[in-house]
């Protein structure tokens, strides 16, 4: 973990606000990132936030944060994004490069909510403009983790997690005693289908499997979160953010998802981060770390919940732990083609093109072919990144048409 960054600006003991740039802003984080900063009495001041195709929703937060600039990632929504800002003074801006410059304005913080592999670019202008980044687009670590933490060190920037796992393995890590670290212990909700048997994970629908148990998200890591993708890609994250090995992280099936992870040290000690399954907390915490500012979450009531039970993930009926984890000892093209592959099976299973296992099984597929066709191997540079993650769309969309 990149944790050399300065620390933010302290509201709470007189500093000025704290600027803010938010990619993502009109997603289920952008939206809790927008609902944080209302609730913390003027600690935050934000620059420029960014989107896609929710011009409404993105002008309407513009005005409501008093953003300097709002930018939609699409050419074609310049004009209504005018439209919808006009009278208002704030500078509407559209396209990809737009939206790596607004990402690259000198700001205290970005928080990068982007999803997918489409956050990599944005993120790194952070980087390099030398902001220290809150970190939601997890899919940035798998397609480029090793740049991307590179990136960081050479800036000297910190990259704090907001990824709720990620955020608590972060609150109880003592980075003083990494030595002492057995083990970094992810846990899992299970998702929809946790107690379901092969036959009815056979044939769930995309209805199911955006019916997450506990939390509330965008469409594709909730999908993710019903293969268990999500846990592997989060182990692929947590590789990246902490000084552990791989064979040092693991998973375990939390079904209350009150437990948000944990550190096991060589003493025998676990410690671990609780807290009701709401983003705000960890977004609050990312905003104003390394201080705690309140955020308007519900407040957890051990006594209301009454029992938090665990189980090991099974294996049989979630491939995509193990998939995640094999990837990651191949190191390299293998990640970043695993969350190409990943990205277009889960459209192509919300689209009603394939059935559910096949997303895993797609991915699983398209490494296979990635290997024999000597595609795997080291990534050195962005343009390396981009060749690897776009063989793997390729190959998966060629091999889900073939479904
Ligand atoms: N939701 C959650 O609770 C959690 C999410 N995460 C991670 O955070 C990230 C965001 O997730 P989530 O908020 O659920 O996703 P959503 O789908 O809810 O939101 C995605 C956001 O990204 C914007 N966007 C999409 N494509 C582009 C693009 N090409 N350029 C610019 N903006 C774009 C969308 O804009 P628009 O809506 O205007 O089209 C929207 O603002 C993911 O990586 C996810 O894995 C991690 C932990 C928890
Ligand atoms: C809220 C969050 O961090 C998600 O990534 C969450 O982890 C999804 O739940 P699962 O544990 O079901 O993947
Ligand atoms: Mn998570």
């Amino acid at each position: 973990m990149a944790q050399t960054g300065r620390a933010p600006a302290d509201p709470a003991h007189g500093g000025d606000p704290k600027r803010l740039t938010i990619l993502g802003s009109t997603g289920s984080i952008g939206r809790s990132t927008v609902d944080v900063i209302r609730h913390a009495d003027g600690a935050f001041a934000v620059d420029a936030l960014v989107a896609n195709a929710n011009i409404a929703e993105l002008a309407a937060q513009a005005k409501a944060v008093n953003a300097r600039l709002a930018v939609t990632a699409d050419p074609a929504l310049y004009g209504p994004l005018k439209d919808a800002l006009a009278g208002s003074g704030i500078e509407a801006a559209a396209g990809e490069a737009a939206v790596v410059e607004a990402a690259g304005r000198p700001v205290d913080m970005v928080m990068a909510s982007i999803v997918g592999a489409a956050g990599l670019a944005p993120t790194l202008a952070a980087i390099e403009q030398g902001t220290t980044v809150a970190l939601a687009n997890k899919e940035c670590l798998v397609c480029a983790g090793e740049l991307v933490i590179a990136a960081a060190e050479r800036k000297r920037i910190g990259i704090v997690p907001v990824d709720s796992e990620h955020s608590a393995v972060f609150q109880v890590f003592e980075t003083g005693n990494a030595d002492a670290v057995a083990r970094v212990i992810l846990t899992a909700s299970g998702g929809p289908f946790r107690t379901f048997s092969r036959e009815e994970i056979a044939s769930a629908t995309p209805e199911q499997a955006l019916r997450h148990p506990n939390w509330s998200m965008g469409q594709k890591v909730t999908i993710d979160s019903a293969t268990l993708m999500n846990k592997g890609l989060e182990l692929i994250e947590a590789f990246h953010l902490f000084p552990v090995d791989e064979d040092r992280l693991d998973v375990l099936v939390h079904p209350q998802s009150i437990v948000h992870s944990l550190v096991e040290y060589r003493d025998g000690s676990l410690l671990a981060q609780m807290g009701v399954p709401d983003m705000r907390t960890p977004i609050a915490y990312a905003l104003s770390w390394p201080r705690r500012i309140s955020a308007p979450v519900e407040r957890l009531r051990l006594e209301e919940v009454g029992q938090l039970t665990f189980e090991a993930v099974d294996g049989e009926r979630f491939p995509s732990v193990a998939l995640c984890r094999s990837a990651l000892r191949r190191g390299g093209s293998a990640t970043t083609i695993l969350n190409a592959a990943n990205e277009i099976a889960v459209a192509a299973f919300l689209s009603g093109r394939i059935p559910f296992p096949a997303i895993t099984g797609l991915v699983a597929d398209t490494l296979e072919r990635a290997e024999g066709e000597a595609m795997l191997g080291p990534v050195a540079t962005l343009d390396e990144v981009w060749a690897a993650d776009a063989y793997g769309r390729r190959i998966a969309t060629d091999l889900a048409g073939a479904l």
